[in-house]
């Protein structure tokens, strides 16, 4: 079922009340990996959320939100798994665009969990991923990933401040390198990745028609 909004309804308003609640279902999703509450508890807290779900789905999109140009004019993809900011699954990231090229000041969450105490190596590729294809992106060069090769060098931490970086590094035709990293907010490495992105050659043959 698609959504229709009603007349006059503000939608910026109801797209940050979205954001409010993706936040809210994030520290749900830590508190139920958390929680040490007994089986009563669990059970009668299921329930509560199986009739939240269904009233949401009560007004169920066909897919999540696209990528768009927000009213001020700055690009966002606010159902993307890792910036959407209404996407509960996302951390979001907060990238921004500097002068060597991407970077996100971030903190993963005890959902993130991979070897005990610290974060799952894919979730950390998957942030390298976007962050990389985000600097091939802002250098005009936009691409999907074609290989990703992740350094896996020291644990990544939960539940305090890390940094990822990522730079464009070199570009032939439609492919373009990307080196990037997520480090100790001291520049200590923890997870290293480069990656090869294509343009692919339905993108360039729709810019030319
Ligand atoms: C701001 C937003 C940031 C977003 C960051 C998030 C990035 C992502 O997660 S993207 C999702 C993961 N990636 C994908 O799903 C990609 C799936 N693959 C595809 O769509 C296509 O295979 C694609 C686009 C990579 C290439 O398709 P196409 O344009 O037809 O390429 P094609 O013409 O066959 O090949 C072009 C060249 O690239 C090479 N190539 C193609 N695919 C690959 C690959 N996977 N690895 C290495 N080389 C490749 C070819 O060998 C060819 O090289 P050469 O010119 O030297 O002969």
């Amino acid at each position: 079922m698609t959504m229709d909004l009603a007349p006059g309804h503000d939608e910026e308003t109801r797209l940050a009340a979205l954001a409010v609640l993706a936040q809210q279902v994030r520290e749900l999703m830590d508190a139920v990996v958390l929680t040490e509450a007994d089986e009563d508890e669990v059970t009668s807290v299921t329930a509560e959320l199986v009739a939240l779900t269904e009233r949401l789905n009560d007004a169920r999109r066909e897919r999540p939100l696209m990528p768009e140009f927000a009213p001020d004019g700055t690009f966002r993809h606010l159902g993307n798994a890792v910036t959407g900011a209404c996407n509960p699954h996302a951390l979001p990231l907060v990238i921004e665009h500097t002068p060597e090229g991407s970077q996100a000041d971030l903190e993963f969450r005890p959902t993130h969990e991979g070897p005990p105490n610290s974060v799952h190596g894919g979730v950390s590729a998957m942030i390298l991923d976007h962050l990389l294809g985000h600097a091939v992106a802002t250098s005009g060069r936009a691409g999907m990933t074609g290989t990703l090769t992740i350094r896996y060098r020291q644990p990544v931490p939960y539940g305090r401040p890390v940094v990822g970086t990522a730079a464009t590094t070199r570009a032939e035709g439609r492919k373009t390198w990307a080196d990037g990293t997520i480090s100790l907010p001291d520049g200590t490495p923890l997870v290293e990745a480069t990656g090869l992105f294509i343009t692919p050659s339905l993108w360039v043959e729709a810019a030319s028609d």
